[in-house]
């Protein structure tokens, strides 16, 4: 930005003033009814938001841009969602014309701090502070009363974050570890001594007006003090605020909850995709409840008594007669947490209180309709708030505006002084009228009007033409001409303007005045509106449980260490995207002896689907929700692992198999013998005897090697692997059972006991479309390497021809691996020629 060669008024000096103590910031500088941007932030924001860039009184040297003060909104929503951070530099005196107006900046508005009143847009922070071993992390939202601390493995936490999904990241500075970049947040550093547990630990306590924080589990020197110093710190600085709405801290441990990892979350697609567990789950009627669905969904709970709390309340809600009364009273409730928070930030506005009101005149109907669950989900007496309750009801107006001022926000009938100076404002129209008529009459203008503008006030206006006919009275005063008319002030007019701008400002202090007592009513009751608000959003997360479970017929999941056993389970996204297709379900039963299955089967014949459908019910169980099946009876697991797929990390420029080895790794180092693992073609990225003992080694290790027993389904094409059976006695065959008639494969999708009896991968490919000629070769290859296996006649495929396979793709990969003669490779490297050979094809089948 450049200053220097521009004409320096003492506006434009005062702006600079203000950007030099901002300069990480978008400086919006406000001016009247807009909120102008100067020099390179107005080159930015013309940008950004499509707004024409101006030249301030035509000097080409000051390009500005601007954007009205009351839709402002909108434009910082478009900023901060670029990840912007933008300063707010607000008037602080009325403007009169003569002497330059104070401006302050009084905000910094950030992607994980901001929280505007459209209910939709969240914000949060995360601040992490990493050590040697492990990594200790805060969670803030600025609606939420507490603040969030973990202290855990580097997995763990970013499993936490990625769960979180905060917009904004704290880290000390230059030391930000690589994972913690590239994420869908953004990362500032800040100076060390924010991270400080010593300091952390007095300025939080004092806030608390307590010795230390031991009352919240944090001993001294805790680095999650640290954590969590900074994150309020970096609140507070930036909201200008004391975030007085926040409670506490909360210390997530990890005996709490169910542990997923980032792939277990985005491989199982919990949060994010319009076919996530989320976008199914989320009968939500609030905000405030969908928030809280995201919060469930990536943290379930490992205590059972907690989850049976939420699974008593799902299944009295399902008794209940009047669920749709419930769900009618929730779709009436806003976010009290939200607006409670607004206020203390000091960006509330009159919408917030009505959402305050409008919550609280439904509650009591909600806390009636919730009889069988009150104690359950914790709804708080709606006496609590009864006073606050009739208080907003009485004074504010039905629909009340943005802004003070803009039309009434206070009833009539609460003050006595402001109803009179609104009787005189509401009367103005009449008097107007009478005073026309009778200055029309005293001049014989019969074209005399009356008009006001913000520069003159009231005037009257004649045409030029019938001003200078007429003979005008002395009190007439000229004012203003214009092209085609003037303009007249009389004595008596202006004691009206007077009177009435007078009633106009009493009228604006004693709204402001009533706007600030309902405030501080509000801010008062602050704990009891969250401890509502955040029983509201239990309720209605248990009553979106109720309702998937009603539509869909789920059932209770019970508990017991020793057994996973699911009758007739689904995987409920996959069953309600295939419309008209009948979902078939699948039996699972696992215990001591069975605990690791190995599930063999054609391409697409719904191995992944079923290993997925035992993962989702096993954390729809841990949230408290009923699940897709007959029956389940489920172990209360530690950790859920995935390993799914791997063709798309390509693009994240990591080698297929590396993925595959960095995941499998971390499974292997992390998982206990309270750990479900799902493994789905381990070993699939590299030859095909690298891949094979690379997934024969890793079930011999999570058979029991590794010194722990998990719960494991294992999917693989390697039908070698099911001869584990006959050594490992923990270990299970299962198989997608197939039909075939005339030659033709048909899948049903049915699991069985007992390996697949061979691989169907030329039927596949038949099926998916592959050309007749390619079939007919990759039948000829698999008759060939059945009649030459036991003789073991075949050499192994070149390095320089397993090289070549692994870069190729589509057609050419089709044409290359027909090309090959089977005395070019082993049969097990056959054999994985023809997996390729349908995978090539399921594929090009979907390419549009
Ligand atoms: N139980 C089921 N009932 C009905 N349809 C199913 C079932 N399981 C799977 N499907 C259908 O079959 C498709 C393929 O399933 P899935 O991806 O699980 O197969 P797969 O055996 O894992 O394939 P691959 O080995 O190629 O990864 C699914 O997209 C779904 O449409």
């Amino acid at each position: 930005m450049s200053g220097s060669d521009v004409k320096m008024t003492p506006m434009m000096r005062q702006y600079l003033e203000w950007k030099n103590k901002y300069p990480d910031c978008l400086l919006l500088f406000r001016m009247g009814d807009f909120y102008e941007t100067f020099f390179d932030d107005a080159r930015t924001v013309s940008r950004e938001l499509d707004l024409t860039l101006t030249a301030r009184d035509g000097d080409k040297k000051l390009p500005m841009a601007g954007v009205p003060y009351h839709a402002v909104d909108g434009y910082l929503a478009r900023l901060i969602e670029k990840g912007y951070r933008v300063a707010i530099c607000e008037q602080m005196s009325e403007p009169d014309g003569r002497t330059l107006v104070d401006r302050e900046v009084i905000r910094v508005v950030t992607p994980g701090t901001w929280l505007p009143e459209d209910a939709s847009l969240n914000a949060s922070l995360a601040a992490v502070l990493p050590g040697k071993e492990t990594w200790a992390a805060a969670f803030l939202a600025p609606s939420s009363p507490h603040v969030r601390v973990a202290l855990a493995g580097p997995d763990e936490i970013l499993g936490l974050i990625t769960g979180e999904a905060p917009r904004e990241l704290l880290v000390p500075a230059s030391s930000c570890p690589p994972a913690l970049r590239g994420g869908s947040w953004s990362v500032l550093e800040l100076p060390k001594s924010e991270f400080s547990p010593t300091s952390g630990q007095s300025r939080l306590a004092a806030r608390w007006g307590l010795r230390d924080l031991a009352p919240f589990g944090l001993p001294e020197n805790d680095p999650r003090i640290g954590a969590a110093a900074a994150a309020v710190s970096y609140m507070e600085e930036t909201s200008f605020s004391k975030i007085s709405h926040l409670q506490g801290i909360v210390c997530l441990t990890s005996e709490s909850y169910l542990h997923l990892d980032q792939s277990a979350q985005m491989n199982l697609e919990l949060l994010n995709g319009g076919a996530s567990l989320f976008a199914f789950l989320n009968r939500c009627r609030t905000t405030a409840g969908r928030r809280l669905l995201q919060d469930w969904i990536v943290r379930p709970l490992r205590d059972e008594r907690a989850v049976n709390r939420r699974l008593d309340a799902v299944e009295a809600l399902l008794a209940a007669q009047n669920r749709r009364d419930l769900e009618e009273g929730l779709a009436c409730c806003r976010d009290l947490e939200r607006s409670v928070a607004r206020l203390h930030l000091g960006t509330g506005g009159p919408r917030d209180l009505a959402a305050i009101r409008d919550t609280l005149s439904v509650y009591p109907a909600v806390f009636e309709s919730a009889a069988p669950v009150r104690d359950l989900v914790g709804l708080p007496d709606p006496a609590l708030t009864g006073e606050l309750a009739s208080r907003l009801a009485s004074s504010l107006v039905q629909s009340v505006p943005r802004t003070i001022g803009a039309t009434p926000l206070v009833a009539s009938g609460v003050d006595e002084e402001l109803d009179s100076w609104r009787s005189l404002n509401d009367g103005g129209q009449e008097w107007l009228d009478a005073y026309l008529e009778k200055e029309r009459a005293a001049t014989g203008v019969s074209k005399l009007k009356v008009g006001y503008n913000r520069v003159f006030g009231f005037y009257l206006e004649l045409s030029k033409g019938a001003a200078a006919e007429a003979k005008l009275p002395d009190r007439f005063e000229r004012r203003q001409t214009l092209v085609n008319g003037e303009r007249f002030i009389t004595p008596e007019l202006k004691e009206y303007e007077d009177r009435r701008l007078s009633a106009e400002s009493h009228i604006k202090d004693i709204e402001n005045r009533i706007f600030d007592e309902l405030c501080q009513a509000v801010m008062d009751a602050t704990a009891a509106l969250q401890q509502t608000g955040q029983a509201l959003a239990r309720l209605d997360v248990l009553a979106s449980f109720a309702d998937v479970a009603s539509v869909g017929q789920y059932c209770r999941p019970v508990f017991s260490p020793d057994r996973l056993e699911i009758r007739a389970g689904r995987h409920p996204v996959v069953e309600a995207s295939l419309r008209g297709v009948p979902y078939v379900p699948n039996d699972l039963t696992m215990d001591r002896t069975r605990r690791v299955g190995l599930v063999t089967g054609p391409n697409m014949a719904g191995k992944s689907t079923y290993l997925r459908a035992a993962a989702i019910i096993q954390i729809m169980a841990q949230m408290g929700a009923f699940v897709p099946a007959e029956k389940a009876s489920l172990p209360l697991v530690d950790r859920l692992f995935t390993r799914i797929g791997a063709r798309d990390e390509l693009s994240r420029g990591n080698s297929t198999f590396m993925v595959e080895m960095i995941e499998t790794a971390a499974i292997l180092n992390n998982a206990t013998s309270d750990s479900l693992v799902i493994l789905d073609e381990v070993g699939r990225g590299t030859s095909t005897y690298d891949g094979m003992s690379i997934a024969w080694a890793a079930l011999e290790y999570l058979h029991g090697q590794g010194g722990f027993r998990p719960w494991v389904l294992f999917a693989t094409h390697y039908h070698e692997l099911t001869r584990l059976e006959e050594t490992l006695d923990g270990l299970f065959n299962l198989s997608m059972a197939v039909s075939e008639a005339d030659g033709e494969v048909r899948f049903l999708h049915h699991v069985q006991e007992g390996p697949a009896d061979r691989s169907y991968g030329v039927e596949v490919a038949r099926l998916a479309g592959l050309p007749r000629v390619v079939v007919r070769r990759a039948s000829e290859l698999l008759e060939k390497l059945e009649g030459d296996a036991p003789k073991g006649r075949s050499e192994a495929m070149k390095p320089s021809i397993q090289m070549e396979l692994f870069d190729l793709e589509g057609d050419r990969l089709i044409d290359r691996l027909s090309a090959l003669r089977p005395d070019d490779m082993t049969p097990k490297e056959a054999l994985d020629c023809l997996y390729r050979l349908t995978d090539e094809a399921r594929k090009l089948r979907m390419t549009p």
